[in-house]
């Protein structure tokens, strides 16, 4: 069941074609991750698909409706965004960047409840012994999990207003080590397996080719090709999409397959 669509979707800047006639659909429950070069227009097709940015020609259909039609609060429940980099220039404490996620969308939910959630998002981000910290003075990977648990806090709040979600991750495990990578991964795995669609910007193609029920290759604001991880990652596709060349035709194997085998 298709959730997400993008319909001859372009986006131009400065004249320039940052996204150029992209047709795509993503189904309900399916993680999907979108691969591409350095400057391909990941992150633009990603603020695109979000609702963020406005695009130029063509639209965004998100549960049947176009995404800019949709009221901002009803959005807020119906997709979280993490982004690549997140600014807060108020000295907030942890829990008070991850109850922002519960903000304004939990408002009909009770204060006990909204606690709750904040407390579990803290706990699946595995920064619960963050809690009081000031968030300025955390480390890059630090911070990057409390944006997973703001997220993974609003989707909990907004879950009671609308069960067909969306969770955007742009570059997520780009500052994580190596057990917060498998980590962070492991909960959106278990997350699609509830029902959420993912789409997220992975630079990593071992792990997108093990975690990804479907993958996006962009370049040049246009989409390569898409289909199951087999189908996109073969030498000739990789070896195309990023201009390189490969010894071997096979990706070595990641760590999540020596966690999972
Ligand atoms: N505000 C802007 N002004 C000018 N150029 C922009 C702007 N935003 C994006 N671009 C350009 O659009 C292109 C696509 O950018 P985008 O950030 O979407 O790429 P990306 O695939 O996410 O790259 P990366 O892997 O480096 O994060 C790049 O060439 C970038 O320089």
């Amino acid at each position: 069941m298709i959730i997400l669509e993008a319909q001859n979707l372009s986006y131009v800047l400065h004249r320039k074609k940052l996204i150029d006639d992209i047709n795509i659909a993503f189904n309900e429950g399916e993680l999907t991750t979108i691969i591409g070069p350095n400057g391909a227009g990941k992150s633009t097709l990603t603020r695109l698909l979000c609702g963020e940015l406005r695009p130029t020609h063509g639209s965004v259909v998100l549960n049947g409706h176009n995404i800019h039609t949709i009221a901002p609060w009803r959005l807020a429940c119906m997709r979280a965004v993490m982004p690549q980099a997140s600014q807060i220039i108020f000295p907030f404490s942890v829990s008070e960047v991850v109850s922002l996620g519960v903000a304004g969308i939990g408002k009909n939910l009770s204060k006990e409840k909204r606690r709750q959630i904040a407390s579990y998002s803290l706990e699946q981000a595995d920064i619960s012994h963050l809690k009081d910290r000031v968030y300025q003075t955390l480390s890059g990977g630090e911070k990057q999990r409390v944006h997973f648990a703001r997220v993974l806090a609003q989707l909990g709040a907004g879950q009671s207003l609308e069960t067909k979600q969306i969770l955007f991750l742009d570059e997520p495990i780009a500052s994580l080590d190596l057990k917060h990578q498998l980590q962070l991964l492991n909960e959106t795995k278990k997350l699609t397996e509830k029902g959420l669609t993912v789409i997220a910007v992975l630079h990593d193609l071992q792990l997108s080719a093990d975690i990804a029920d479907r993958i996006i290759a962009l370049s040049h604001g246009k989409v390569i090709c898409s289909g199951l991880p087999s189908e996109v990652l073969t030498q000739q596709r990789i070896e195309d999409i990023f201009e390189v060349s490969l010894v071997s035709g096979n990706l070595p194997p990641s760590p999540w397959q020596a966690l999972h085998s």
